[in-house]
């Protein structure tokens, strides 16, 4: 069977645990095809990002009409887009109706402290979103005051709706959670436009969390294009990144903040989990 295409629109990640290479990677465990757009290039390790080189917004919306024209999404998501000029090259495509089921992440800060967007940048994408997907630094950023608890973080998800955004999850699991966030598990909020939910899963006791956002927006994004409706779709990725973060639980890879498990690699032959 052919593969449904998926597409991302983000920066590329050197270090291969975020960014353009971990939603590849999510889309490939998926059987998906996907697709990138890429808005930057980082020179960043498991550590730190030493360097932003920022593609000209002409040139990404060239990678997107050569998609479009040939190679036509069924699902998008949006990562880092660093400047304003390629958000707004981002949100002309999402207004002509070329980037459907489009999930933005919008990404302002990686792990590592490093700032990789701004926020008006994001506010001009989120009216076109099927579903936002912010963690609680993002949601505060944006609506102007500390999300922190699960209450927060279900007030935020439904005032967010107000961006224009169907859906809103606020995802809990930022890696500097404190014991008191990370006891109640991991807990996103998530806002259907009729209601709001908590959804609740297990918390994986790790420092290897580089990409989770990344990878939960871009499994969103892979579900959507398989046909499944939003909600399915978030408990889908919420489960999926639970095991990600489990079968990269004992990896050793650099000595900062590690990448998951994409592929289950772990969970097929034990390797690295010891
Ligand atoms: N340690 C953890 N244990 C279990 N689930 C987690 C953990 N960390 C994150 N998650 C889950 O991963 C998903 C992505 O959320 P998260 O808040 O980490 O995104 P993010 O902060 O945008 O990620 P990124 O690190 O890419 O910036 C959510 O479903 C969240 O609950
Ligand atoms: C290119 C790129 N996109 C997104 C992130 C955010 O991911 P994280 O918060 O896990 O560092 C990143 N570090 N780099």
């Amino acid at each position: 069977m052919t593969p449904p295409i998926v597409l991302t629109v983000a920066g590329s990640d050197s270090g291969a645990g975020a960014g353009i290479q971990a939603d590849l990677k999510v889309f490939a465990a998926m059987r998906l095809y996907g697709t990138s757009v890429i808005t930057a290039i980082t020179a960043q390790n498991t550590r730190d990002v030493r360097g932003i080189f920022p593609v000209p917004a002409e040139m990404v919306t060239e990678q997107i009409t050569a998609l479009t024209d040939d190679l036509p999404p069924v699902a998008v998501k949006t990562g880092m887009l660093g400047s304003t000029a390629v958000a707004e090259a981002v949100s002309v495509a999402a207004r002509s109706g070329l980037l459907p089921n489009l999930v933005v992440d919008p990404v302002l800060i990686s792990t590592s402290g490093r700032q990789l967007g701004v926020v008006n940048a994001i506010e001009r994408l989120l009216p076109y979103a099927m579903v936002a997907t912010p963690n609680r630094a993002e949601a505060s950023a944006i609506l102007g005051w500390t999300v922190s608890t699960p209450d927060d973080m279900a007030k935020a998800a439904g005032q967010l709706a107000a961006t224009g955004a169907r859906y809103v999850v606020v995802t809990g699991g930022d890696a500097d959670a404190d014991a008191e966030s990370s006891a109640d598990g991991a807990v996103d909020a998530l806002w259907t436009g009729d209601g709001l939910r908590l959804l609740r899963g297990p918390w994986v006791d790790t420092r290897n969390t580089h990409g989770t956002g990344c990878s939960f927006s871009a499994a969103i994004a892979g579900r959507l294009a398989l046909g499944d409706a939003v909600p399915d779709a978030v408990a889908f990725a919420k489960e999926y990144v639970a095991r990600a973060l489990l079968g990269a639980q004992g990896w050793e890879l650099g000595s900062g903040h590690g990448p998951l498990d994409h592929h289950g690699w772990s969970g097929r032959d034990g390797r690295g989990s010891e």
